[in-house]
Formats: structure tokens, C-alpha cells, sequence
């Protein structure tokens, strides 16, 4: 990627987070007095190579209106969809059409403790390699396959990683791989499936388990814990 490729950040921010039992969608429970979803943006927005970022809410969400930005980057709102891929896609297309993005790194908005030296080696290696790419981490615990309630099996987990977010890749390429997949009803959980989907291996750089995504209810103390750890 050129110095000169525009990079915009595409966050999907539309989930109800039924799996959180909360009052309110995750994304905007608080911590140290600001909602996660800002931090999330927050921490996409500090790194210089991200022009701007896009937000996916939900259809008539009273909350993303009433957020602070913490810098004076652009910040687009758009409505997601009914999926998580629906958001992203929407997101993506906005990035591009708006945007005029040349690439797009999409963090889940539920992810609010990245750290600064994990993104900076995301956006390296996309940008050295031409080659989109991935955080991730490797398996660490021995991985049993189950189909009712009994062991069936044990998994090698000696290739296997926890896919993370941001996942950065050429905007027109995703778009066109998201939008092929959905369209031929291939389950896309991530935006590196569709990636594979369309043949293509996108490339996995090591991050750090604190990089959590926020999805029951004793994970926000985690979250809460590791931002007040100011981790880098
Ligand atoms: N239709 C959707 C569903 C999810 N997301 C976003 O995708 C990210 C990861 O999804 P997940 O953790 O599954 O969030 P929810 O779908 O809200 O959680 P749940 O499955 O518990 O309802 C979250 O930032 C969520 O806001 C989205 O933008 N649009
Ligand atoms: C994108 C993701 O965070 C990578 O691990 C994950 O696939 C999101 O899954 P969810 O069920 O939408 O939370």
C-alpha cells in the first residue's frame, strides 16, 4: 500500500448484544466514562494512517448522536443491517463511495482494548506486503469437539488462532468478496472468510489476548481491567 493510499476505519456497531444481558447495547456501556464504543474508535483514530472512520448503528440508534469524538478525524455514521456482515458491507461501501478509500480496517466495536503496537503492525504488514490481513492469536488450551454435551473429539490446535479484529484489506476487493459471499449464502463471520471464500489467504499477524471482545456479561471487567492497564 502507498504512502498515499487512504485508509479509513469501518466499525460495526449495529448489534443488540443479546449474549450481554444488558439495558442497552454492549457497544454503549461505559467504562472510565465513555461508552466502548468510543474507545473502540478512539484507538483506530490515534494511529496517523487512519483518515477518518464509519460507524454501522442500528436503524434509529439514540445513542451514537450523543458521543463526544476524542479527535478532530472525520466520523461517519451509517445504518448497518441485519447481520454483522450486512453492517460491515454497508460500512465498506460508504468508505469507498464517501471515503474514497483505498483500504478499510474493520474492528468490531465491542473490541475496545487494541493496542496501539498491534494495529501499527497490522497496518506494516498490509502495507509491506500488499496482502491483506488479520489479528489473531494462537489457541493455547486443548480444543475438544462436541455435538452433545460429550466429547467427541480432540482437535489439534497446533495451526489453529482466534481470529481478531481490525482485519485490514484493499476496500474494492473486500466489497467485491463480501458481496459475492452473502449473495451465494456462504456464512461470512468475518470479513478474512469472505477473503477465503473468494480463494484468496489472508495473512495472520500476531496480536494479544487482552484484545478481547466484549460478548458476556463478566467481560466487561475484564475490558475495564485492561484499559486501565493502558496497555500498548
Ligand atoms: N447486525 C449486526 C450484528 C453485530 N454487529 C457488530 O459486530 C460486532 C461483533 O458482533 P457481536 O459480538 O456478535 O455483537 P452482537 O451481535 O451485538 O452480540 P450478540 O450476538 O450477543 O447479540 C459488534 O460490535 C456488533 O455491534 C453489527 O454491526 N451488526
Ligand atoms: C469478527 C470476529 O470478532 C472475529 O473473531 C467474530 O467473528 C465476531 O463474531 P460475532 O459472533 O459476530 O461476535
Amino acid at each position: 500500500m502507498s504512502n498515499a493510499a487512504n485508509l479509513v476505519a469501518v466499525i460495526p456497531a449495529a448489534g443488540v448484544g443479546s449474549r450481554m444481558q444488558a439495558d442497552c447495547p454492549k457497544q454503549y456501556l461505559s467504562i472510565e466514562g465513555q461508552p466502548v464504543l468510543w474507545h473502540s474508535v478512539s484507538r483506530l483514530l490515534a494511529h496517523p494512517r487512519v483518515s477518518q472512520a464509519v460507524v454501522a448503528v442500528s436503524a434509529n440508534d439514540p445513542y451514537v448522536g450523543d458521543i463526544q469524538w476524542p479527535v478532530d478525524k472525520p466520523v461517519h455514521v451509517v445504518t448497518g443491517g441485519k447481520e454483522r456482515a450486512d453492517s460491515v458491507l454497508a460500512g465498506i461501501r460508504y468508505a469507498i463511495s464517501v471515503c474514497r478509500a483505498d483500504w478499510v480496517l474493520v474492528h468490531d466495536a465491542a473490541r475496545p482494548c487494541l493496542r496501539a503496537a498491534d494495529l501499527e503492525q497490522l497496518i506494516a504488514t498490509s502495507m509491506s506486503t500488499n496482502i491483506g490481513g488479520i489479528l489473531a492469536v494462537p489457541v493455547r488450551d486443548t480444543m475438544k469437539r462436541s455435538d452433545n454435551g460429550a466429547i467427541s473429539a480432540t482437535v489439534d490446535r497446533t495451526a489453529l488462532w482466534h481470529a481478531q479484529t481490525p482485519q485490514m484489506f484493499p476496500a474494492a476487493e473486500l466489497e467485491s468478496a463480501l458481496a459475492s459471499a452473502l449473495t451465494a449464502g456462504a456464512t461470512i463471520t468475518d470479513e478474512a472468510s469472505a477473503l477465503e471464500w473468494a480463494g484468496k489467504q489472508p495473512l495472520l499477524v500476531e496480536g494479544h489476548a487482552d484484545n478481547i471482545k466484549i460478548t458476556h456479561p463478566e467481560d466487561l471487567a475484564l475490558a475495564r481491567f485492561y484499559l486501565q492497564q493502558e496497555l500498548v
